[in-house]
């Protein structure tokens, strides 16, 4: 869609589309070709809401519209998975001295895990085919098949029969062979014409039932990545910003995108594909051996099966630790993903410094680990391979051979004496048959047997990528409910220090309350796994802002504006005291950066909304624009429908002033802004300030501003001594309007006290002279 218009609908036509697309029925489909303003209103409509809640999303797929509904995790599915997610609580320390050793411990492990990347390093190190593997597993699965009627147990019925047929085809094509060489041995043409149409009839079951299980193998992983991915999400951008809480207040978690893109999918993939890799050749290992034993007689088929648990044993003692090196290789592909990630996000700041050289070495030295790391595990495999095929190819055929010869080289007294009786031709005919049809069955063993050891190594695998997925999903859970990570006080803190650890926060939260407020809350910058605890920016403020009372806050860089901003979002938490908020309709933030979304134009002014949401006609956003001095962008850019990349075409001072006419849009009771009109000139700058008061919005402001006070009611000073704070009344009620006829008068005043400032400056350099202190001295 990048940089894309899409021709502009008639407006009756487009809310004709609109209309159509909303009526459609719930996993209906538009049939192709869509007209463009079908099209339009398809991309515009992001999704159907319903009466119960849920919504139905348009999906637009090669030139038609599917409406999928979406049915979003209900929280009683996510409290009844909850106790297999938690972590253990620690362990109670009996004794003081017991309890300063389990503190340290903790320390050291958190220092270890922060020195290893995150939570999901350290537990790759231990990952295994080992009981903790097969736990976590389970708690997956309660996700992937949710219930006995799912369509995914409808999906694993349908293969496992497939499996069990491809398994008989291979019986009955073990067989034929048998039954074709006899017939080349006897010269009996007509036999040997009717088994080659036999071969030809099993061929087409057989191909069909292979086709049916790569079909329905792929069928199960896209079902299980959508279960997953789903429930990730849910719990990922949840109503509590658990995407900003991994991000920023817990260190057990990186790149959480490459968790949930790659890491699910090839989970899903794995899992599914081992379904088949370990039911198939079991099976068949199985039939197969009972079709053997009546060649072989069961003295045979025990000598296999020691052959079996040898051979086993060995593969299993040189194989190397798969599940952790593929939950290594997980993490370093995340890594090296995330450079690329870091770079589109800042490509203009990095193209402006010329950064290119610093950033392609930084790229290459992720690439090169992911590259060195993918390399050693290349190099284990070969050694393991060897073994494997020497193993699987050759031992086992060899003591196969030896089995099968066995009756015809050693007949039993009977079967002997039968053989005379018959003709010798007949007597090499059946042998051949019988050695034939046990050498493909032979074959087929070995060939299962080879793919059920290879199923170990992608079962390793498999546990790599589970103990991943788990971490997340223990993460999110964890997150989800306010529960951080945890560290003890360090002994050398003394008493009266604060420490502010993120497993005991002890403020209050009050929603619903008319005032934005904070009684006794430190601002504290959280500090996940950081032995010390959060850095207090702010000592204890206290600060009731009613409506109608405009505060501008101030204060040097790096004091904590912003940081009041996040503890009043509640992105950061209240480490103590009491916050009474309004409720969430009622707030709106502008952080620092004007974020613009995908989608068109209108959806720009209406974020978070989408259009279904959409409370404002096009005239009345018209006027939005015109207030914030946006008016012309409507035209220049092709209309509300308009669909582009807004970064790459907004100037820094219109995406400024597109937030702004967010603000007016939702027109909400508080409005914090940080930041938000840095870039833009301060006449129009005034004349926002000003639209927004006189829509009833009272003003949190963070800027440095000083222009801006005379918008303002109140003046919150940061950064005093030892992080205090001071609350100041502004004179005036905040309601004059900055022109550049103001800002001229009150700059030519100024410019009249220059000469009074110069005549004091030369008067204080006279001053300063030598003979002058000399005089004084
Ligand atoms: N995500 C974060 N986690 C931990 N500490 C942070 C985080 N973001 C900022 N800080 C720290 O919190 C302190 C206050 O940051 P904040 O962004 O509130 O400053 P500010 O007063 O708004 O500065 P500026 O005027 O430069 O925007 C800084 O010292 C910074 O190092």
């Amino acid at each position: 869609m990048a940089n894309r218009t899409l021709r502009t609908a008639a407006p009756p036509a487009l809310r004709r589309a609109a209309s159509q697309v909303a009526s459609l029925a719930p996993g209906g489909l538009f049939s192709g070709p869509l007209s463009d303003a079908q099209l339009e209103a398809a991309l515009e409509q992001l999704y159907v809401q319903n009466a119960d809640g849920s919504h139905d999303l348009l999906v637009p797929h090669r030139g038609r519209i599917s409406r999928v509904p979406i049915r979003a995790t209900r929280q009683a599915v996510f409290d009844a998975h909850w106790p297999h997610f938690k972590l253990a609580p620690p362990v109670v320390e009996s004794s003081a001295e017991e309890q300063v050793k389990g503190d340290e411990r903790r320390r050291v492990e958190a220092r270890k895990v922060r020195e290893e990347g995150g939570q999901a390093a350290a537990a790759a190190k231990k990952v295994g085919v080992n009981k903790e593997f097969f736990r976590q597993l389970r708690a997956i699965m309660r996700i992937l098949i949710p219930n006995a009627r799912g369509k995914e147990v409808f999906l694993l019925i349908l293969h496992t029969g497939f499996l069990v047929l491809r398994t008989y085809l291979s019986v009955l094509v073990a067989r034929l062979d048998g039954m074709i060489v006899r017939d080349l041995v006897t010269a009996n043409g007509r036999g040997f014409l009717r088994g080659l149409g036999l071969w030809f009839a099993l061929a087409v079951p057989s191909t069909y039932t292979n086709s049916m299980i790569r079909y329905l193998q792929s069928k199960l992983a896209i079902g299980f990545r959508t279960r997953l991915t789903r429930y990730a999400h849910d719990l990922y951008l949840n109503n509590k910003a658990n995407f900003y809480r991994i991000i920023n207040l817990d260190g057990r978690v990186e790149s959480a995108d490459q968790y949930i893109t790659t890491d699910i999918a090839r989970f899903c993939e794995t899992l599914s594909a081992l379904y088949s890799n370990i039911a198939k050749p079991s099976l068949d290992i199985i039939i197969f051996n009972v079709q053997l034993s009546k060649a072989i007689g069961g003295r045979g088929l025990f000598g296999l099966f020691c052959s079996y648990y040898l051979t086993g044993k060995v593969l299993r003692a040189a194989a190397p630790a798969f599940g952790k090196l593929a939950a290594i290789e997980a993490k370093l592909e995340g890594d090296f993903r995330g450079a690329h990630g870091r770079l589109i996000t800042n490509a203009e700041e990095v193209a402006f410094y010329n950064g290119s050289a610093i950033e392609e070495s930084i790229l290459n030295r992720a690439f090169k680990r992911l590259v060195k790391h993918v390399g050693s595990i290349y190099r284990v495999r070969v050694a393991y391979s060897m073994t494997e095929d020497f193993v699987l190819k050759y031992a086992w055929s060899a003591a196969g051979y030896g089995l099968i010869a066995m009756p015809y080289l050693f007949p039993a007294a009977g079967a002997a004496a039968a053989a005379k009786t018959q003709s010798a031709d007949v007597g090499v005919a059946e042998r051949t048959e019988g050695y034939v049809g046990s050498r493909r069955l032979l074959l087929s063993v070995s060939d299962a047997g080879s793919r059920l050891m290879a199923s170990y190594k992608d079962l390793a695998e498999l546990a790599g990528f589970t103990s991943r997925i788990y971490v997340l999903l223990q993460v999110l859970h964890s997150l989800d409910r306010g529960q951080y990570q945890s560290l003890p006080r360090p002994a050398d803190l003394a008493p009266g220090q604060p420490f502010y650890d993120l497993g005991d926060i002890r403020g209050t939260v009050r929603h619903g309350s008319g005032d934005v407020a904070l009684t006794k809350v430190p601002i504290v910058a959280p500090a996940p796994g950081v032995e010390r605890g959060g850095e207090e920016l702010v000592k204890e403020l206290t600060l009731r802002i009613q409506p109608g009372m405009h505060v501008l806050i101030s204060g040097p860089n790096g004091v904590g504006k912003t940081a009041v901003a996040r503890v009043l979002a509640e992105l950061w938490p209240a480490f103590d005291g009491t916050l009474e908020l309004p409720d969430a309709k009622d707030t709106i933030f502008l952080p620092q950066r004007a974020y613009l979304t995908t989608g068109s134009l209108k959806e720009q002014i209406i974020y978070p909304h989408a259009v279904p949401q959409c409370s404002k006609t096009d005239d009345e956003l018209m006027e939005i624009l015109q207030a914030v001095h946006l008016g012309y962008v409507v035209e220049r850019e092709g209309g509300f429908q308009a669909r582009k990349t807004w970064t790459d075409v907004l100037s820094g001072g219109e995406r400024q002033r597109f937030a702004f006419a967010r603000l007016l849009y939702h027109q909400p009771r508080f409005g914090i802004l940080d930041e938000t009109s840095s870039a833009v000139s301060t006449d129009v700058e005034g004349l926002m300030y000003q639209a927004a008061k006189e829509r009833g919005i009272t003003l949190i402001t963070i800027s440095h501003r000083p222009s801006l006070m005379r918008y303002h009611t109140h003046l919150l000073h940061l950064g005093g001594e030892q992080n205090t704070w001071q609350l100041e009344e502004l004179g005036g009620d905040g309601s004059e309007a900055l022109s550049f006829e103001d800002e001229i008068r009150e700059l030519e005043a100024n410019l009249k006290d220059v000469e009074q400032w110069q005549a004091r400056v030369d008067e204080i350099k006279r001053e300063l002279q030598p003979q002058a202190l000399q005089a004084g001295a």
